[in-house]
C-alpha cells in the first residue's frame, strides 16, 4: 500500500488574488481555474458540496483535515454535475471506503473536468480569508512531470487578479434549467433509495436559479408534484400552471441584478399563492418585498451554523451557504425578521405579514448537514394546505 500520496499526484499552484501563495499537489484536473475563494466548514458531504450550483465561480476550501475517505457515489448529487469552480483541501487520505462507493474523489475531480489541490494548510488560507474576506484566487494543477517554476507562480496571481468579483454578477440565469421539467423524487432511505410521489395532494411551482435536489425530494415528499420552471419565467406563466404554492430556490451569484425573478415573485406574491423561498430564493423574496441585500466580509458556508427562531426561541443547528444577505436596516413594514445568525445576528429568515411568504438563508434541506430545520418545509405544506381549504370554502 502507498505510505503518502506525494508523488502520486504532480504539484499544483494556488494564488490568492492578494499574492499569497500555497504549493500543493494537483488532485483533480490539469489546467486553471479561478474563482472567488470561500471556506466551508461541514465535515462531510464533499460530492454534495462540489454539485451544488450556488457554488458556481466559488472555489471551496474545506477545513475538514480528511476529505475523501468514502469516495464518491451516483446517489449523493445535488445537480448533475460538478458546479464548484475548483476544490482545496489538506489531506486526500490513502484508502476511500463505502458500500456505496463507485469511484474515489480524485477520479470524480478528473472525470468533471474539475481543479483540485491537496497537501496546503487549509487551517493557514481559512484564517487569511477570515480576516481579509473572501477574495478570488487561482489554482493551477500541473501535468505529469512539469514543476513548480516563479512563471508559473505569476501566472496563477494574475490569473486570480483579472477573475471577476462576485458582487454584481447574475449567475442564475447562467445555471439555471432552459426547459420546463416535471419532477416527483423523494427523500432516500437506507435500504431502498429514492422514492417517488405517486399521490400528490399539491402543485408547487419551483424556480430554477440553480436549485438543489434535495430541495425538490423534501417537497415532493411532503405530498407534491413539482413544475420546476427556468429562472426567467414570467409571473404570467406560472400563474396559467395554477400551482399551489411558488418555490423560490437557492442559486449562485449576486440577487441584486436578477431583475426578472425580482418582478416575476413581486407580482406573483401579491396573488396570495403561498410562497417559499431558500437561500438566493430569501434575497430574491426579501428584493422583491422593497428590501437591499449586501455582500458579506467571507460569507456562511458549513453545516454547524447556529440559528435561532424569534417566534419561540428555538436554536437549529443549520447548512450554510451564502455570500450575501439581506440588510435588516432597510425590511419595510411587511417583511417580518423570522431567524438571525447565532454566529454574527445576520438575518436568517423573513416572513411577509400581509402575504403567506416567509423565506430562510440557510439550508434546511441541509444536503450536507443537519437536518433541525427541515420543519420550514412543513409550515409551507401547512400554508398550501390552508390556502387550498380557503379557496373551497370561498
Ligand atoms: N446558496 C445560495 O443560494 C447562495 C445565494 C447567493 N448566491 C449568495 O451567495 O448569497
Amino acid at each position: 500500500m502507498l505510505l503518502s500520496l506525494k508523488g502520486k499526484f504532480p504539484p499544483a499552484i494556488l494564488a490568492l488574488a492578494d499574492g499569497t501563495v500555497f504549493l500543493g499537489n494537483s488532485i483533480g484536473a490539469t489546467g486553471a481555474t479561478t474563482g472567488e475563494v470561500v471556506f466551508n466548514t461541514a465535515m462531510t458531504g464533499y460530492q454534495e458540496i462540489l454539485t451544488d450550483p450556488s457554488y458556481c465561480q466559488q472555489i471551496v476550501t474545506l477545513t475538514y483535515p480528511h476529505i475523501g475517505n468514502y469516495g464518491v457515489n451516483e446517489e449523493d448529487i445535488e445537480s448533475e454535475k460538478i458546479h464548484a469552480a475548483g476544490l482545496i483541501i489538506k489531506d486526500l487520505p490513502l484508502v476511500a471506503s463505502n458500500f456505496r462507493k463507485t469511484a474515489t474523489l480524485s477520479d470524480y475531480l478528473v472525470r468533471g473536468k474539475t481543479v483540485a489541490i491537496a497537501d496546503i494548510d487549509t487551517r493557514k488560507l481559512t484564517r487569511h480569508l477570515r480576516t481579509n474576506g473572501a477574495q478570488n484566487g487561482c489554482i493551477l494543477g500541473l501535468a505529469e512531470g512539469e514543476q513548480v517554476t516563479q512563471a508559473l507562480i505569476d501566472k496563477a496571481v494574475a490569473a486570480a487578479k483579472v477573475a471577476p468579483s462576485m458582487a454584481g454578477l447574475d449567475l442564475a440565469k447562467v445555471v439555471s434549467v432552459k426547459e420546463t421539467y416535471e419532477w416527483t423524487q423523494t427523500e432516500w432511505k437506507l435500504g431502498s433509495g429514492y422514492g417517488v410521489q405517486i399521490t400528490p395532494k399539491f402543485h408547487v411551482v419551483a424556480f430554477d436559479y440553480g436549485v438543489k435536489k434535495n430541495i425538490l425530494r423534501m417537497i415532493a415528499q411532503r405530498g407534491a408534484r413539482i413544475t420546476v420552471v427556468p429562472a426567467q419565467t414570467p409571473a404570467a406563466d406560472v400563474l396559467k400552471l395554477r400551482p399551489d404554492g411558488i418555490f423560490l430556490a437557492n442559486g449562485p451569484g449576486d440577487p441584486e441584478p436578477c431583475d426578472y425573478a425580482i418582478s416575476a415573485v413581486k407580482e406573483l406574491i401579491e396573488t396570495g399563492i403561498p410562497t417559499f423561498g431558500i437561500c438566493l430564493g430569501h434575497q430574491i423574496m426579501a428584493l422583491a418585498s422593497g428590501a437591499k441585500t449586501f455582500k458579506m466580509k467571507f460569507g456562511h458556508h458549513g453545516a454547524n451554523h447556529p440559528v435561532k427562531d424569534l417566534d419561540n426561541g428555538r436554536v437549529s443547528i443549520t447548512s450554510q451557504n451564502h455570500g450575501f444577505a439581506v440588510d435588516e436596516k432597510t425590511l419595510p413594514a411587511n417583511l417580518r425578521p423570522t431567524h438571525i445568525s447565532l454566529f454574527d445576528n445576520t438575518l436568517q429568515g423573513l416572513a411577509r405579514t400581509d402575504r403567506p411568504a416567509f423565506c430562510f438563508q440557510g439550508h434546511p434541506e441541509a444536503s450536507p448537514g443537519p437536518h433541525d430545520i427541515g420543519y420550514l418545509f412543513d409550515r409551507f405544506t401547512a400554508l398550501m394546505q390552508s390556502h387550498k381549504e380557503g379557496q373551497k370554502n370561498a
